[in-house]
Order: structure tokens, then sequence, then C-alpha cells
């Protein structure tokens, strides 16, 4: 099923204006601070009554100004994350799912509780209540109440801003179940590059209440730099400072901070070389072990092949050319040579 917005709206210096088209899988909202993307939700939502504009899902009719259709936020059948979850802390994480059905139609055909409890890996977890769970637990239960509402759509207003590297890492693998077998078109905001590239199947920018460009990740987020996680070993006679990263070392103009400092290295998409074997004799500065996750072959030139790094994900733009010729695809191992590395 697809959502389909289209919304007007104006707030004192603020006008929202935007069209655009939601297909199956997940589809992220990305744009700057202040650039509407929660307004969008909240409208999506039915918090906010848009002055003009038709939100559909398939062809359950959430809004339609020009018929004065204004469906109440209940009736909309949607799920919802949030950050920290905001599970009720009086109730125990099964009455806390079991809230989340109550809510779906009697006759409505959703996800049994068994079915969710195994996918969330929460079975161990029933009997606690919210208070005696971690933050990325939470955020699980959380879903799993979102999916037994049975809901047409699931919004998702940047559930992982609350949560530590650790556990954002730790939560992320479930949003991919959710997006590939829920079988629920979810929106998700979120302005975390890394989470983005991660998750999207399609990404609408914001920017200043407009949609700037909608599409496949890779196409939509071109060059974006990726974001690879390291830490600071040693700094080196050379002038260079040695980092690990999940991949392996790479080395980097001196950096100022003393070793053991965790930093963030920028990885342009057309600075990454892929290649099977391990090379040798070679001038870069960083050679990585990644995995291939997934390629996007565009229609021009280039493809882009989302790496895996460990829990990070590093986007390289590669000619197509190379890639049929290199026989790569998904789930492969790689070495991504990494032509410049630069501190985030
Ligand atoms: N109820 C409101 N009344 C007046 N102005 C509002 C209202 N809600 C949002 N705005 C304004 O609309 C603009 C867009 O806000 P919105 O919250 O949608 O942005 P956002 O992209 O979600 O930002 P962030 O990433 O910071 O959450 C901002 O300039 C905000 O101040």
């Amino acid at each position: 099923m697809t959502l389909s917005v289209r919304l007007a709206h104006r707030f004192q210096g603020f006008a929202l204006d935007v069209a655009f088209e939601a297909p199956p899988g997940l589809t992220v909202l990305f744009g700057p601070s202040g650039s509407g993307k929660t307004t969008v939700v909240n409208a999506v939502a039915g918090l906010l009554r848009p002055r003009a504009g038709r939100v559909a899902v398939g062809d359950w009719l959430l809004d339609d100004s020009a018929a004065r259709r204004h469906l109440p936020p209940h009736r909309r059948r949607l799920g919802y994350v949030f950050q920290e979850g905001r599970l009720f802390p009086h109730l125990s994480v099964r009455q806390n799912l079991l809230y989340g059905r109550w809510f779906a139609p009697r006759r409505a055909a959703g996800p049994d509780m068994a079915r969710v409890v195994e996918m969330l890996g929460i079975g161990p977890l029933l009997a606690r209540r919210p208070g005696a769970l971690s933050g990325g637990e939470r955020s699980r239960v959380a879903i799993g109440r979102a999916l037994l509402a049975a809901p047409r759509l699931i919004l998702a207003d940047e559930p992982l801003a609350a949560l530590d590297e650790a556990r954002k890492t730790e939560i992320l693998p479930y949003f991919e179940r959710l997006r590939d077998e829920g079988g629920v078109p979810i929106l998700y905001v979120s302005h975390a590059l890394p989470e983005v590239a991660r998750l999207a199947t399609t990404v609408v920018t914001l920017q200043a209440g407009r949609v700037t460009a909608v599409g496949p990740p890779g196409r939509v987020l071109g060059d974006a730099p990726s974001l690879l996680s390291a830490r600071i070993e040693a700094h080196e006679g050379d002038g260079l400072t040695r980092l690990s990263t999940p991949g392996g070392a790479v080395f980097a103009p001196r950096l100022a901070a003393p070793p053991g400092t965790p930093v963030r290295l920028r990885v342009a998409a057309g600075d990454v070389i892929l290649s099977r074997d391990r090379p040798r004799d070679i001038s870069a500065l960083g050679i990585l072990q990644a995995r291939i996750a997934a390629i996007d072959p565009d229609d021009g030139p280039d493809a882009q092949v989302v790496l895996a790094i460990g829990p990070d994900r590093v986007t390289a733009r590669i000619p197509r050319r190379a890639l049929a010729g290199m026989g790569l695809e998904p789930g492969q191992p790689v070495h991504a040579i990494l032509r410049t590395v630069t501190p985030a």
C-alpha cells in the first residue's frame, strides 16, 4: 500500500507545501531542523488539520480538504513509535503490548502476539515493567505495541534520537525486520545520515517546508558523505594519526585529540574504491574489510554500493562497468580502499 501526501499549511513565518508518495517499505523524511518533518507527521497523524491537501493510504482516505474529510487521530489506524517508547510505566510489557491490540478493530487481520514477540525478541521481557528495561528494549516493546494495533501505516518520529550509539546499533536490525517482514508502510523521521542510509527504501528530503527530492537513498543522498566510527590509536612519527575502525586501521593527518578518543570519519562516496582481493603496494591510507549490504544500480554510469563496515554503513559510488566486471553481489566480502580520511 502506498501513502500519498499532499499538504499546504502555514504557521507564522513558515509555509509548508509538500507532495510525495511513500511506496511500501520504509520512507524517511529527511531534512534540517525546522524544515517541516514533524509538521508533516502531525498532519498524517491527524493532530494537525492542514489548510488544504489530501492524505491517503491506498484508497483509505485520511484527509481531503476538498471533500471536507478529516478523520480524527484515533480512527486513522496508525501505529506510532516515539522517542523512548512512551510505554505505560505501571503496566507490564505484556500489558503494554495488549494495550496496542486493544486499538485494533475487532475483525482486523493484524499480526498475532506470538509472532510479534518472536520478531522483536522480547519474550524474556514480558513480565517486566518498562522501568526495568534498557532504552533499546523499551524501543522494541514500543514497536511491538504499534504493530499489534494492526495499523495500516506506522509513524516513527526520530525513534532512536534518545538512544546512545550502542542502543541504536541494537535496535536498527529490528526496524529492518519491521520494514522487510511487517508488510506495513513506515514513515520515519530522521536527520541522522547513517540511519537513513541503512533503513530507507525511499527518502523524501525537505528544505524550508518544500520537498527537494524523492527516491531511493543512493540516488537522493548522492555524494552525501557517510560516517564511519573510529578511535584514535596512536600518533605516529611521520605526522599521521593511526585510527582503528570496525573494518581495520586507517591513517589520517595528525589529529589533536589523545589516543583512546572516539572520532567519526567522513567518507565521500566518490572517494571509495572497491577490490575483491586485498591490494598490496598501494598508496591509500586506509584499506578496510567490508561486506556489500546493497547495490542500487541507478540509471547513470555509476552505481551506489552500500557497504557494511561493522555496524556502520558507508556508501561508495562505483562505475557500473566496474561493478559488472567484478561480479559483486550483496552479501559478498570486499575491500574498501579510502582515498582520503577526514574527521567529521
Ligand atoms: N504549532 C506551531 N505553531 C507555529 N509554528 C510552528 C508550529 N509547529 C511548528 N512550527 C514551525 O514550523 C516550522 C517547522 O517545524 P517542524 O517541527 O515541522 O520542523 P522539523 O523539520 O520537524 O524540525 P526538527 O528536526 O527540529 O524537529 C518551524 O519553523 C516551527 O517553528
